[in-house]
C-alpha cells in the first residue's frame, strides 16, 4: 500500500492506495493540531510500503511525522516547492517559499490540462495560474471561509455553511447574524475567485481550465460562474506526478482526476469583465 498525506493547516488528510491495482482503499482526516497516534483514524502502517507527503504545517509537525514514519516505512517522499518540475516553472521569486500544497495543485493541474487555474479552498483560499507552456505566474492567497468567519468574532463560528445550499440562497442578504456572516463571507470568496480568474485570463490573453480542491471546494464551486472541475484529490495528484510509484502513475494517470473542463471563449470572459465594470 501507498500512504499519501496532505497536511494542511486545519486537517491532515490521508489515503491508502493499492500499489498493484491503483485503487484507493481507504481515506480519512485528523485535525492537524492533534498528535498522530495509532487509532481508528490512522491508517495501519504495517501494510504501507511507501509514503508521500505534502505538508504546510509547522516544521515541527512535519519533522515529527516524518520521524515516526521513517522508523516504520521503507520509502518516505516529502514534496518540496522547487524552481521547476514536470515542465512547470515556479513563478515565485523564492520558489521554495511557495506553499507546497499550491505547488502540488499547480503541477497536477498542468499535468491534467496543460495551462490551468488551480484553486484550493481550505484554511486559506489560494488561486494559482499556470500558462500553457508551463509558466506558473504566482497567485493569490485569501482567508478561507472558516477563517473569515472566525475573524469576525460574532459567535457564529460553529454554524457552518451547509455545503448543499444553493449559491442563489447564499448570495441573498442575510436576515440573522449567522446568515449575514455566512452570506457575506461566501460572497467575498466567490466574487474574489471569479474576478481573479477573469482578470488574469484577460491580462494573459488565454482562457484557462479551472480546477477546485479543498474542504470548501464543493460549496465554492456553486458560486463560480465559469466552467470548472472539482478535484478533491488534486494535491494527491501532484504527489503522484512527482513521485510515481504504480504503473498507472508512471503512465501519467492520477487517481480521481476529473474530466478537463472546457473553458469559455476568452471574448466571453472579457465581455463579462467589461460589463461588470459598468455596473
Ligand atoms: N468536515 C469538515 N471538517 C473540517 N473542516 C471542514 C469540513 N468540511 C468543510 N470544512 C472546511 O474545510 C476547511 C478545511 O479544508 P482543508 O482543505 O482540509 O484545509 P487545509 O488544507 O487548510 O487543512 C475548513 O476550514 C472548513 O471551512
Ligand atoms: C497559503 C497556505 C497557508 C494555504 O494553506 P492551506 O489553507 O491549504 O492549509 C499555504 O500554502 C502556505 O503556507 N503557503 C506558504 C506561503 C505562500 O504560499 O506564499
Ligand atoms: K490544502
Amino acid at each position: 500500500m501507498i500512504l499519501d498525506l496532505d497536511i494542511g493547516n486545519t486537517l491532515s488528510k490521508w489515503r491508502l492506495k493499492d500499489a498493484d491495482s491503483s485503487e484507493i482503499r481507504s481515506r480519512g482526516a485528523v485535525w492537524t493540531r492533534e498528535e498522530w497516534r495509532p487509532g481508528a483514524d490512522i491508517p495501519d502502517l504495517d501494510v504501507v510500503e511507501a509514503v508521500r507527503i505534502s505538508s504546510v504545517a509547522r516544521k515541527a509537525v512535519l519533522e515529527e511525522t516524518v520521524g515516526l514514519l521513517r522508523r516504520r516505512v521503507g520509502t518516505v517522499h516529502v514534496a518540496r516547492s522547487t524552481a521547476e518540475a514536470l515542465g512547470v516553472t515556479n513563478g515565485y521569486e523564492e520558489p521554495g517559499r511557495l506553499g507546497v500544497d499550491r505547488w502540488m495543485g499547480a503541477l497536477a493541474g498542468y499535468q491534467l490540462a496543460g495551462g490551468c487555474c488551480a484553486v484550493d479552498c481550505g484554511s486559506a483560499i489560494t488561486v494559482d495560474f499556470v500558462l500553457p507552456g508551463g509558466r506558473h505566474l504566482g497567485g493569490y492567497i485569501l482567508p478561507g471561509l472558516r477563517l473569515m468567519k472566525e475573524s469576525l468574532k460574532l459567535g457564529t463560528r460553529n454554524v457552518a455553511i451547509d455545503p448543499d445550499s444553493e449559491a442563489e440562497e447564499l448570495l441573498e442578504p442575510g436576515r440573522r447574524t449567522v446568515e449575514a456572516v455566512n452570506h457575506g463571507i461566501y460572497m467575498a470568496a466567490v466574487s474574489a475567485v471569479n474576478r481573479i480568474y477573469s482578470e488574469v485570463c484577460d491580462q494573459q490573453g488565454v482562457a484557462l481550465p479551472m480546477m477546485l480542491t479543498g474542504g470548501d471546494a464543493r460549496v465554492v464551486s456553486r458560486g463560480i460562474q465559469v466552467p470548472h472541475a472539482v478535484w478533491p484529490d488534486m494535491v494527491y495528484g501532484g504527489l503522484e506526478a512527482c513521485f510515481p510509484l504504480t504503473a498507472a502513475e508512471r503512465a501519467g494517470r492520477m487517481s480521481g482526476a476529473p474530466r478537463v473542463p472546457s473553458p469559455v471563449a476568452l471574448e466571453k470572459i472579457r465581455a463579462a469583465l467589461a460589463f461588470s465594470m459598468l455596473l
